[in-house]
This record gives C-alpha cells, structure tokens and sequence, in this order.
C-alpha cells in the first residue's frame, strides 16, 4: 500500500458502539489476512484535519459475533495491513467497584485474564514458529497516560458529568453468560476493578503486532457482587449502552486528530512497542516450515525478511 493511503490510528468499537457516525465517511475496506477476514468490513473515515482513521466494529455491525468467536487475530492483522500503529479500542464493560457508577468512563491499566483457552489468543498458534511476548503491563503505557489528559478533557466539554477512572484492573471473562455473585465477589478480592469479555485476546495480540493499544472502558453497571441489588442483566446494559456510545463518539472526533498527530512522523515516543518482538521470537531453526514464516511475516515483515 502507498504510503499516502496508509491510516495510522485504528478504532475498535465495542457493544453499542457500531459506527463513528460523526465523522465523514470514506469507504470500507475488507481485507483478507491469514486469519480470515475481520469482524466487519472496516470504516475509513476521514477526521476534521482530512487525516483518515480507519474503524471496526469488534461484533460486527449488526452485533452478530459473541465474545468467545471474535475473529481477534483477523481484526489486528487487518488493521495493521492498513499502516495502523495503534489503537484506541472501546469496551462495554461491569464495575466491580461502588464508586465506578454506570456511566463512567475508565483507562485500565492491568487485567486478569479469565478467559478459558477457547480463543486463539497467538499470531503464532498452530505454527512451528515459538514466541513470547512481554505482556507484563498490558495497556500502552505511554499511549495510556498521553490520553488520560485527552479523554478528561473531552469528557468536561461534554458537559454530561461522565467520571474518568485510571489506573484500574480489568478481568476478562469467557462469557457469554454473565458472572455469579460468588464469581463477582471473588474478582474483587482478586482486586479487579471491571469486567468485560473482550479485552483478550485483543491486548495479546495488539502487543504481538506491536501495535500501541489503549482500551476506553465505559462502565453500564455493577456486575453481581452487590448484596442487596439484583445482579447484571442484558437488558440493564443496553440501558447505559447508548449514552456511552454516543459519549464514545464525542470522545473519539475530539482526540483522534490529536492521537494522529501523536503517532506521526516517525512517532517519536509513542511507538514504544515497535521492536519489541525481536527478542521474542525463539531463534530461527531449520525446522520452522517457510509457510508459517510466510504467514508471520504477514503481521511482522521486518522479523520474516527471508519469505
Ligand atoms: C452486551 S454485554 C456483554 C458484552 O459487552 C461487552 O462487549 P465489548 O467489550 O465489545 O463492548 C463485553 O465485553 C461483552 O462482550
Ligand atoms: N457485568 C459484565 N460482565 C461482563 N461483561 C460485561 N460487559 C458489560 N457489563 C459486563
């Protein structure tokens, strides 16, 4: 692809959130990688400086895909395919804390991975190529505290009174059934602060591309763990769901130009996890079968230079 026609920052819409309607739309794209094709055709949309973001939506646009069978690995690579160096990821997700109210908005900085090995969470997964990624801290820590300033502001000029929390641990559950209160209970023990089901493997995978990813998380209600309120119902959820999607976009079509900027150039600070698989990936042997290095190189040429 022309470097001109190259988009820098992608968007991952989450439950409710299907469009980013209040930008110009260009045309959709849907590329084919070796993992499939992405959840939905992706959204090229241009910004207010003409700058293009390209947007997915994660369930696809009609919300057909559960948790558990969101082709993860597919969306990353499509995304990268099209020059993106990072991402801003939005996420429907419970809060196990009192003073997290629905309708809040959150920067996670940690998470605890519940899901049950159902997903492929690896680019490298079925290949005869080893790697292992750094995963330590999860969130783009540059990217994250960049938009913690961002997002505040944003969300005051929005005039709705929506709270932003930082620095909170999310747990990723399987799903699709929500979680019991013995369940609940337990993940705040742990010391999660939310819930949702789709933060893995997206963040593995982010981080195996080297892509910076930051996830918004938007808060629709309390989970299970409160003793004397009923628990988490879907119905509950699309209550919030429409407000923070809308909150969502106003957040999006102030900050993206921003972010653009940010990550321009040669991105300067911000593309803190480029280089990072290098040490990764266990050294070249013989019996690595070429078309899985042809496949890898798909999301990390520089790695596959051979193929
Ligand atoms: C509709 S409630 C459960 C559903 O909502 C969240 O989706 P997303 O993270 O894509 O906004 C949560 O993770 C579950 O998938
Ligand atoms: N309580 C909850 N549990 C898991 N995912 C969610 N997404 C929104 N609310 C949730």
């Amino acid at each position: 692809m022309a470097e001109e026609e190259k988009v820098l920052i992608g968007v991952i819409g989450g439950s409710g959130l299907y469009h980013l309607d209040n930008l110009s739309f260009i045309t959709h794209v849907n590329p084919e990688t070796p993992w499939g094709h992405p959840s939905s055709p992706i959204a090229i949309c241009a910004l207010p400086s003409g700058k293009k973001v390209a947007f997915l939506a994660r369930h696809g646009i009609g919300h057909t895909i559960a948790p558990s069978a969101v082709p993860a690995r597919a969306n990353l690579a499509a995304l990268k395919s099209l020059g993106v160096k990072a991402i801003l990821a939005f996420s429907a997700v419970g809060s196990l804390r009192e003073e997290i109210s629905p309708g809040s908005f959150i920067l996670p900085a940690q998470i605890i991975d519940r899901s049950k090995g159902v997903r492929p969470a690896s680019f490298f997964e079925g290949t005869s190529i080893v790697a292992h990624a750094s995963f330590g801290d999860p969130f783009s820590k540059k990217f994250v505290s960049w938009l913690e300033s961002r997002v505040r502001k944003a969300l005051d000029g929005e005039g709705r009174g929506v709270k932003l929390f930082t620095d909170k641990c999310i747990i990723c559950m399987e799903g699709p059934q929500f979680s019991t209160r013995a369940e609940s209970l337990m993940y705040r023990q742990w010391g999660a602060d939310l819930i949702n089901m789709s933060v893995l493997p997206e963040a593995k995978l982010a981080r195996e591309a080297e892509l910076s990813y930051a996830l918004v998380a938007t808060s629709t209600d309390y989970d299970a763990w409160r003793p004397d309120e009923g628990t988490v119902t879907a119905a509950e959820v699309f209550r919030t769901l429409t407000q923070n999607a809308d909150t969502s976009r106003h957040v999006a079509a102030t900050i993206l130009d921003e972010i653009h900027e940010a990550f321009a150039a040669d991105g300067g600070d911000m593309l803190e996890e480029v280089g990072g698989m290098k040490l990764s990936i266990m050294p070249r042997s013989s019996n690595q079968i070429l078309e899985d290095r042809r496949k890898l190189a798909f999301i990390l040429p520089e790695y596959f230079t051979d193929v």
